[in-house]
């Protein structure tokens, strides 16, 4: 058993006791936040798109005590993307009052960041003011894939589609993602590298309209600037930014001007 496999049982789990629950289907289909992906398609920087990240499997305890308002306002100020929050209990402490507590003050695009295999996950997360969910191809089939981004985009919410190698790629090119991440750490064994992002940079297909994301693992300009050589128009930053003293400048750092932009 991978810690992966440890997690979706933990959410089949969950998911068993959501749909116990008052299931309340949302039909709003329009969001008061911007469009990440329009956002990253007319951006001529490096974006950060910021976690908010209490602990994780592979580093225990990274900053139980943080305020998920306090950090969420300084991400904001610094300008990010998108501002993540990783909402699972049992193995990041996260929870969906962090998202709500979130959402509730500011205006950036939000990622439930969650392992979601359920629609039920999805209309928690809607209802909880996100505009963004994570579907990770390593935790679904397809079916099951196509599935629920379809049915996150009907309900109005982007998908942020994680891959971790070449394969899954296609398979969230079948699906026709549109925003597309590398996680450089892998699940299964928590090796990161961002050599992972220049590996999947090398098949995605820039000329279409998609955008591509490099997750984990970035803690500084250099480590920033070597992924935006590949293409990528965002990187999606917890750790660094969760144990940084100073947030906003860690964010400033990385947002670095992509090679042929003039601004
Ligand atoms: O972070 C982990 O240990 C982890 C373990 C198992 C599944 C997922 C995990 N992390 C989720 C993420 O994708 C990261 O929180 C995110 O990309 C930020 O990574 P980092 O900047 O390295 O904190």
């Amino acid at each position: 058993m991978t810690i992966l496999d440890d997690i979706l049982c933990v959410k089949r789990l969950e998911v068993k006791q959501l749909l116990m629950e008052e299931h309340i289907v949302s039909r709003e289909t329009i969001s008061s936040r911007p469009s990440l992906f329009h956002l990253l398609r007319a951006s001529s920087k490096l974006e950060v798109i910021a976690e908010m990240k209490r602990a994780s499997p592979s580093k225990g305890m990274i900053a139980s005590e943080t305020d998920p308002v306090e950090q969420a306002k300084i991400y904001e100020k610094a300008g990010v993307a998108c501002i993540s929050v990783l909402t699972d209990e049992t193995f990041f402490k996260g929870s969906m009052t962090d998202l709500e507590a979130v959402t509730n003050v500011v205006k950036t695009p939000v990622l439930c960041k969650d392992f979601i295999i359920h629609e039920v996950q999805i209309d928690r997360a809607k209802r909880a003011g996100a505009s963004v969910i994570l579907l990770i191809v390593a935790a679904l089939e397809d079916d099951q894939l196509l599935r629920l981004h379809r049915y996150a985009a009907s309900i109005g919410l982007e998908v942020l589609v994680e891959v971790h190698d070449v394969n899954e790629l296609e398979r969230a090119l079948v699906i026709d993602a549109r925003i597309i991440g590398v996680n450089n750490r892998d699940l299964r064994t928590f090796t990161v590298d961002l050599a992972k992002t220049e590996e999947v940079a090398k098949r995605f297909p820039f000329h279409e309209d998609r955008v591509f994301i490099s997750e984990s693992g970035i803690r500084d300009s250099v480590d920033a600037k070597r992924v935006a050589a590949t293409g990528a128009a965002a990187v999606l930053v917890g750790e660094t930014l969760m144990r940084s003293m100073n947030a906003e400048a860690a964010i400033t750092s990385l947002q670095i001007v992509k090679a042929g932009a003039t601004s």
